[in-house]
């Protein structure tokens, strides 16, 4: 297992990068197996980077049919609200990407259910023994990803759980459903992506292993990659970075 940094010199290049690097990826596991699984996140970075992945897929061979999305977390709101991580990402994705609704794992939407942890329940079976092939994860300035905060019920390196309901987040909404990190851990990769100067200390104390930051402690099994801009990446050492 081994992370790896990429530098970017300009925000906007984070998501064409990725977007790029993520067709290439999908494209090459789908040539070795059926079916590829990709855990989704939320946020800005993410949600420029499925702008760029559709404008990309127009022209390229990705198998919708062979792809298989679910999300790392989501915002605990009515299903048909437009904050939902999920309907952000769909709705930037189907624009060129056939996805069927049978390929893509949402987590439930608040409609009628008593609470995050209801829905959390059943996204656990919903999963079963899947693992993801690639997890993409955004960073919050405070360390967070997806819905598991520093200093927070949430923040549990060791738990058993794989999904959990999360009650009075730092980021609004106050309720959400998120992975667990031991679930996000079972992924083969992760990558992050993060842009701005706000995550430049967060980027440095996950790098160094900070344990108080939940983003130290994930890691794909097989493979970690941070894409950065200059502004994010401007708190590490030059060691530490590789210009892509
Ligand atoms: O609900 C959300 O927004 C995500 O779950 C959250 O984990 C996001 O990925 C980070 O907060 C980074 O967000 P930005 O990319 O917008 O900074």
């Amino acid at each position: 297992m081994f992370t790896r940094v990429v530098r970017l010199d300009d925000e906007w290049d984070v998501p064409e990068l990725v977007a790029v690097r993520l067709l290439e990826r999908i494209i090459d596991l789908q040539a070795r197996q059926h079916i590829v699984h990709l855990c989704l996140t939320g946020g800005d970075a993410a949600n420029h980077l499925y702008e760029r992945f559709a404008d990309l897929a127009a022209d390229a061979e990705v198998d919708a049919s062979r792809l298989q999305l679910w999300w790392g977390d989501e915002r605990f709101l009515p299903s048909t609200d437009p904050e939902r991580n999920s309907l952000q990402a769909i709705t930037r994705l189907a624009r060129t990407v056939s996805i069927s609704s049978a390929d893509t794992h949402m987590m439930a939407g608040k409609d009628g259910r008593k609470d995050s942890h209801e829905a959390a329940a059943e996204y656990a079976t919903e999963l079963g023994d899947t693992t993801f092939d690639i997890t993409l994860l955004g960073l919050g300035a405070d360390g967070h990803i997806g819905s598991i905060f520093p200093s927070h019920p949430s923040f549990d390196p060791h738990t058993t759980r794989r999904v959990i309901g999360v009650e009075d987040s730092p980021k609004a909404p106050d309720e959400r459903i998120s992975l667990t990190i031991p679930m996000f851990n079972r992924s083969d990769e992760v990558w992050f992506m993060t842009t701005g100067p706000t995550k430049a200390t967060a980027v440095a104390r996950a790098l160094d292993g900070d344990p108080d930051l939940p983003a130290s402690h994930v890691h794909g099994r097989l493979s970690t990659w941070w894409f950065l801009d200059e502004a994010a990446a401007s708190g590490l050492p030059p060691r530490y970075v590789c210009p892509f």
